[in-house]
């Protein structure tokens, strides 16, 4: 399917879309973390949000009429430590295997026994050949970073890695390429399945917008294809399914700015006591 490039930022700030946010009753955002709220970085650990980003969703937090939702290839448990504290999010983690709710409630999708046993196999198979330091563990998945390699590296771990998974593929798992790595996960559940889940809940009219930056998150604006306003959160633009482009930090500030101006009570221009300005 011929995919059309996305709007541009100063292009979609003054449009018509933001009379259907500004003053209606619900409206859900979704956010991705790693490379959309937060830059990339070596250690997953350390990956902080950019300078702006805690204030702005503080604030989207307290609107009582909006749905703040993290959309997340993480493992839902660890997001809450890389999020201001004082939010209670909702998580929808390891690809929409996993759902941490504000009340603390967690839920997951199990796996099958053959998918179970395979995801071990592969571990293991994986630390057997030497790479057992890029692996990183999550309901569901297998992630092998090759953040910091080579090219020539990159393409060996990643030749080793697919020959592994040829073995496994037929007991049902998915072969992800991502920023930094590649990523084995069992089917069933995407980021797709976890905005459908979402919404199924939400009424039909509600306002909805996503916003992502890697090719797991295309899964989620595909999905979310007629229903939703899709957001590509990067430094340049590629092909996409998304309506709107913006470069992080300062457009997507603004986003968050001009989403929060159109669902907040408050309509107060005084909010932040930030280390960051809008742009203009
Ligand atoms: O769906 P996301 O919230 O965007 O998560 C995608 C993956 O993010 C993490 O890895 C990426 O970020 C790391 C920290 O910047 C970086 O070191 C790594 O190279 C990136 O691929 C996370 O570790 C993965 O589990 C997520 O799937």
């Amino acid at each position: 399917m011929a995919e059309e490039k996305p709007a541009p930022w100063p292009t979609w700030r003054g449009s018509e879309w933001w009379r259907r946010l500004n003053g209606r009753g619900r409206s859900v955002l979704m956010l991705d973390y790693d490379g959309t709220l937060a830059p990339f970085v070596q250690d997953r650990l350390r990956a902080s949000l950019y300078p702006g980003v805690a204030d702005r969703l503080l604030a989207l937090a307290q609107c009582s009429q909006m749905r703040l939702v993290f959309v997340s290839g993480r493992a839902a448990r660890e997001l809450p430590h890389l999020l201001p504290p004082s939010i209670q999010p909702e998580i929808w983690g390891s690809h929409g295997r996993e759902r941490l709710l504000p009340d603390g409630r967690y839920q997951a999708y199990p796996l099958s026994p053959a998918q179970s046993e395979a995801l071990h196999w592969l571990s293991r198979s994986i630390g057997e050949r030497g790479f057992a330091q890029l692996l990183e563990t999550k309901p569901g998945s297998l992630a092998l970073h090759t953040r910091g390699f080579s090219l020539d590296e990159e393409r060996q771990i990643t030749r080793v890695a697919g020959s592994l998974f040829a073995e496994i593929e037929k007991s049902g798992f998915d072969w992800l390429p991502f920023d930094g790595g590649i990523e084995v996960r069992a089917a069933g559940c995407s980021k797709a399945t976890a905005v459908e889940e979402i919404l199924s809940t939400e009424p039909a009219d509600a306002i909805v917008a996503y916003l992502g930056d890697d090719r797991t998150d295309e899964e989620a604006f595909r999905a979310l294809s007629g229903r939703g306003l899709r957001v590509l959160v990067r430094e340049t633009v590629r092909p996409t399914a998304a309506d709107l482009w913006l470069k992080p930090p300062d457009e997507l500030l603004a986003f968050l700015d001009q989403w929060w101006e159109a669902v907040s009570d408050e309509k107060s221009t005084a909010l932040w006591n930030s280390d960051h300005q809008s742009a203009p």
